[in-house]
């Protein structure tokens, strides 16, 4: 079998890591494992994790290191045998720091979207809930207004999309951040993609991971996965 590959993908909130991980999930056959969307999963189903979190993000601030490494270790631990993609863990250089304990990144991937750009997206971002698909009303509009593709259940906005909390949480995102880029890129594993759109990163993201990724191993994802 090939080498297993793994990847982090980092970035603030609406930088469109979500939409790069699922493509990125569809094409290269990784497994996409978000961090917001697993929080999500053990809010809904009232875990012991979910129940602490979900304090914290309502408010816009981070979930405790302790509790995030505790909920996303064992969680990787599952996917030993699979190639994966993760999607907004680590966001701290103590997250990195036991990320690099349990495991070796193949590639960090750094989206690098100006403040405002970021700040009107959230705004027009619009969530299905109980499977997380993500629509834009301007980038990705669903068909009918208001209602998700393929169920017709109703979207909602998260409360930490809303202008209180966003404010707060971009801003905090940066002094976070800077440690756990500073040591990726000491580690020559950082590649940095810096544009508005994520239609002008795609292509420079989908180079990058088809030098890295053998296509045989590619396949054979995909097969395991659909
Ligand atoms: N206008 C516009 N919206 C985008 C673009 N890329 C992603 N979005 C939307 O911006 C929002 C944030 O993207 P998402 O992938 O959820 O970002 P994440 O918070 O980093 O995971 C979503 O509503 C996306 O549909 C883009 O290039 N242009
Ligand atoms: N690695 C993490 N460390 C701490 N908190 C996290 C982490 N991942 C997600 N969260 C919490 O979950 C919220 C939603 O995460 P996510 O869906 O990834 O947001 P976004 O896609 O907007 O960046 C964050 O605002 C934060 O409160």
């Amino acid at each position: 079998m090939s080498k297993l590959f793994r990847a982090v993908i980092l970035g603030p909130p609406g930088s469109g890591k979500g939409t790069i991980s699922e493509r990125v999930a569809s094409i290269f056959g990784l497994q996409h494992l978000s961090s917001g969307d697993f929080l999500r999963q053990n809010i809904t189903a009232n875990t012991e994790a979910g129940i602490l979190a979900k304090a914290y993000i309502e408010k816009g601030a981070l979930v405790p290191d302790h509790v995030m490494t505790r909920l996303m270790l064992p969680r990787l631990e599952e996917m030993t045998r699979h190639s994966w993609l993760l999607d907004g863990f680590p966001r701290t250089l103590a997250q990195a720091e036991a990320l690099n304990s349990a495991c070796d990144l193949d590639v960090v991937i750094s989206l690098n979207i100006p403040l405002e750009t970021l700040k009107e997206r959230l705004r027009h971002r619009w969530i299905h809930p109980a499977s997380g698909r993500v629509y834009n009303m301007c980038f990705n509009p669903p068909r009918v207004q208001g209602v998700d593709d393929i169920t017709g259940e109703p979207l909602i906005q998260h409360e930490d999309d809303k202008p209180e909390a966003l404010v707060a949480r971009l801003r905090h995102y940066k002094d976070v951040a800077k440690p756990v880029i500073d040591l990726y890129r000491a580690k020559g594993i950082l590649h940095m993609f810096s544009d508005t759109e994520t239609d002008r990163i795609w292509p420079y993201v989908s180079s990058l991971l088809s030098a890295k990724i053998p296509t045989d191993h590619a396949d054979a994802q995909r097969a395991t996965t659909h």
